[in-house]
């Protein structure tokens, strides 16, 4: 791997920093909709703008891959697909469980967009009696007490976690306990999992609150007054003296333009 990597970004197990690849799955979206449309090689420059980056971090995020494109040509879509589906493990299936079969548990089993990109949801499991038994997109929900032996018999990788916060945390060791070292977690708790476990967690509102921010922002931004030009040293009278004045606009408006959050 390269040397010039910084010492300090968080790397993935197998040296990728984990910002480059939080974008692949973006990159790959992006290539497939290239894909779709029958385009056979594509340019960094057109790769980055529509997966919303510049291209230097691209190119810089493939050829942690090996994937340097041809000069004058660019990326050939259908490879760098393969190389990033292989990089991100969708060349396999992973199957997956959800536990917690709810308003959320019904619309996750229900998406048809999982098995295309290398999930399968292969078990449904509620602790509640009246949802047992349902079947949604082909999978019969099951009760609560069959987890373990549903992971072990259907071989299952990833636990998609979309119970009540309450039960949240319960759910996830059993899930451990009985070898699964994938979670997704939806419930609005933090979980506690040992070493070896990754976690990811799903946070719409989040998200929404991300949003609100820089909308509270814009809207302050349009109604405050206009910077006026008060840095502008005033050219001195033709007499050589100054009229002293710097409009009275204020020296810093950077109150409202701070740092965005991580
Ligand atoms: N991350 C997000 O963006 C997001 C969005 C919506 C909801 N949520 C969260 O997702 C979770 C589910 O939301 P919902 O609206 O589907 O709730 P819901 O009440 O409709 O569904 C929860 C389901 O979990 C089941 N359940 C309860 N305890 C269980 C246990 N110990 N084991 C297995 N199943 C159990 C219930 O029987 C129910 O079917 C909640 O924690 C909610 O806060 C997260």
């Amino acid at each position: 791997m390269s040397a010039a990597r910084s010492p300090r970004a968080a790397r993935s197990r197998d040296g990728i920093p984990d910002a480059t690849v939080a974008r692949l799955p973006v990159y790959l979206r992006a290539l497939l909709a290239y894909s779709e449309r029958g385009t056979a090689t594509v340019s960094s420059e057109e790769l980055a703008a529509a997966a919303g980056v510049n291209s230097a971090k691209l190119r810089k995020d493939l050829s942690y891959l090996g994937s340097y494109g041809t000069r004058g040509v660019g990326y050939d879509v259908a490879y760098l697909v393969y190389q990033i589906s292989r990089e991100l493990g969708l060349t396999q299936d992973w199957a997956c469980v959800i536990v917690g079969v709810g308003s959320l548990g019904h619309a996750l089993a229900n998406y048809g967009g999982f098995s295309s990109r290398g999930f399968r949801i292969v078990a449904l499991v509620d602790a509640d009696p009246a949802r047992v038994g349902e079947t949604l997109a082909g999978v019969v929900i099951n009760p609560l007490e069959d987890l373990e032996s549903i992971i072990a018999s259907r071989g299952v990788t990833i636990g998609v976690i979309a119970t009540p916060g309450s039960a949240a945390q319960e759910v996830c060791d059993r899930l451990v306990a009985a070898g699964v070292t994938s979670i997704l977690n939806f419930a609005p708790v933090v979980l506690t999992v040992p070493d070896g476990v990754d976690v990811r967690k799903v946070d719409l509102s989040v998200e929404l609150q991300i949003l609100a921010f820089h909308a509270q922002r814009k809207s302050l931004r349009e109604t405050e007054p206009r910077p006026r030009r008060s840095r502008r040293v005033p050219a001195p009278n033709a007499d050589g003296s100054s009229n002293g004045s710097t409009n009275g606009a204020p020296a810093d408006t950077g109150a409202l333009t701070g740092a965005m959050p991580g």
